[in-house]
């Protein structure tokens, strides 16, 4: 099975997950992880399964001015944040807009804050939607790493991440 994930991380934990997921996803074969910023090369019909995930901004996936927020973040004197080399002003929300239909099998994740989904809002939820929308079969339950307030992943996550990816290897 050759898998690829494709991952947005302004802070550096979906990025995090998006290894962890790679980990264990390789059990079943090949895996390249791409940050979204590079996934516009890939020859999708290439890879047999392909997961997808981001940060949850403004209850969502994130837009350009919520990016400007986080690097804004990132820029306060004494922030905890660092920008990852790879934030660049793309986004999965516009990668997924600018996809080609295609059948395949997918997956969705996302980094959103320790909180009910409620409150929270969850960016899985529309990258999902917009990969069943471009012809993909979800091939499970779209799912969230959770972060503390400085963007940090709560303990766990990268392990729980890890045994998604190994489930997501699993399914077919
Ligand atoms: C501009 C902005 C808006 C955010 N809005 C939300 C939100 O609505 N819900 C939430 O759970 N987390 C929110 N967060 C926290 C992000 O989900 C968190 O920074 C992200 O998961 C960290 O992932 P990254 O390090 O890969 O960027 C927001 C963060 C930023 C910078």
């Amino acid at each position: 099975m050759r898998t690829l994930v494709v991952y947005e991380s302004m802070f550096g934990s979906t990025r995090l997950v998006a290894e962890a997921i790679a980990r264990g996803v390789a059990d079943a074969g090949a895996v390249q992880v791409l940050p979204v910023s590079h996934a516009g090369e890939a020859d999708l019909a290439g890879y047999d399964l392909v997961v997808v995930g981001g940060p949850t901004h403004v209850h969502g996936m994130s837009r350009p001015s919520s990016r400007r927020g986080a690097e804004q973040t990132a820029e306060r004197p004494g922030a905890e944040e660092t920008l990852e080399p790879d934030a660049t002003d793309t986004g999965v929300r516009e990668w997924l807009s600018a996809l080609p239909p295609i059948h395949g099998r997918a997956a969705a994740f996302d980094t959103r804050r320790h909180a009910p989904a409620l409150l929270t809002g969850r960016a899985s939820k529309g990258i999902g939607k917009r990969l069943r929308q471009r012809g993909y079969d979800l091939v499970a339950e779209s799912e969230s790493f959770l972060v503390d307030k400085q963007s940090r992943l709560e303990p766990g996550e990268e392990a729980r991440a890890e045994q998604w990816g190994r489930a997501l290897a699993g399914s077919r």
